[in-house]
């Protein structure tokens, strides 16, 4: 199924990108459908903005492609993911016995991932031009699979799965890092019980890409109790750049031990 479900995908993504005939600048917002939701002023949205916004967007009506609907490349790699985690739950839901016994993926289950962080809020009122990319790509898949996949149209007639794993994607997912060489960036990947690891400055944990798992060792003996923390960035920046970087790309304070020492020792 999940190879019908990408070709079909792949068909449609790749005449929806070649017929596209225009250039955006990185950044800018995108131009929206008739039927996915804009927000022309800048503003920071609230909840029941963004639960209407989507709300809208499920309202209207299942029709074929339409050809002002156009996702750019990331949007279609995010669709894939989609179309990936939303077999996968399809396959737990109906056809459990198809996996193998006690033989759980490292990114874990429907349910593992059901019960980490949502972080939509946070990200959409920090980044607002990703609501209606996002709503893009549920319309996208809802019309594209819905009458090609009719399995996966449980999944995609409400918006809330597709809303659900993108809240949980952001902020929970690791980077894929190449092991040796210059560090090239692969993608990412969301191994659930791994984002359970807060982060510290100074952490008691480090991680390690082996194939496509990531293992966690301990950097020195830890006590019982302990907090088991990792790095999310770089450790090598002073604190004011630590910080940021925090703020920036994971939208939190970070409140570690190092940080409250280098902060006082700045004042
Ligand atoms: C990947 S999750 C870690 C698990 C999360 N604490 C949970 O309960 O699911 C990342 C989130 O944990 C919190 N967090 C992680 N490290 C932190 C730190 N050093 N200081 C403050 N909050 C932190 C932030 O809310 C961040 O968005």
């Amino acid at each position: 199924m999940l190879s019908q479900a990408y070709s079909a995908l792949e068909k449609l993504g790749r005449s929806v990108v070649k017929n596209s005939k225009r250039l955006v600048a990185p950044g800018s917002e995108p131009e929206s459908s008739s039927d996915t939701c804009s927000f022309g002023e800048k503003k920071v949205l609230t909840k029941e903005e963004i639960d209407s916004a989507w709300k809208r967007v499920e309202e209207s009506s299942v029709k074929t492609l339409p050809n002002d609907l156009i996702l750019d490349e990331l949007e279609l790699d995010t669709a894939r993911f989609l179309v990936s985690a939303i077999v996968r739950r399809h396959i737990e839901d109906n056809h459990s016995f198809l996996l193998p016994p006690n033989a759980i993926s490292p990114a874990g289950t429907w349910s593992d991932l059901s019960e980490l962080q949502d972080n939509e809020l946070v990200y959409i009122q920090s980044q607002t031009y990703r609501l209606p990319s996002r709503t893009r790509i549920y319309l996208f898949l809802r019309n594209a699979l819905w009458f090609t996949v009719p399995a996966l149209r449980f999944y995609l007639e409400k918006s809330d799965t597709i809303r659900a794993i993108l809240a949980r994607d952001e902020g929970n997912s690791f980077g894929l890092y190449e092991i040796d060489g210059d560090s090239e960036m692969f993608g990412y990947a969301i191994y659930c019980s791994g984002s359970y690891f807060n982060h510290d400055c100074d952490p008691n944990v480090r991680k390690e890409r082996r194939g496509r798992s990531m293992a966690f060792y301990a950097k020195r003996d830890v006590p019982p109790g302990e907090e088991l923390c990792i790095n999310y960035i770089d450790l090598n920046d002073v604190v004011k750049v630590r910080r940021e970087a925090l703020s920036k790309y994971w939208y939190f304070d970070c409140s570690c031990r190092r940080c409250a020492r280098e902060l006082d020792a700045e004042v």
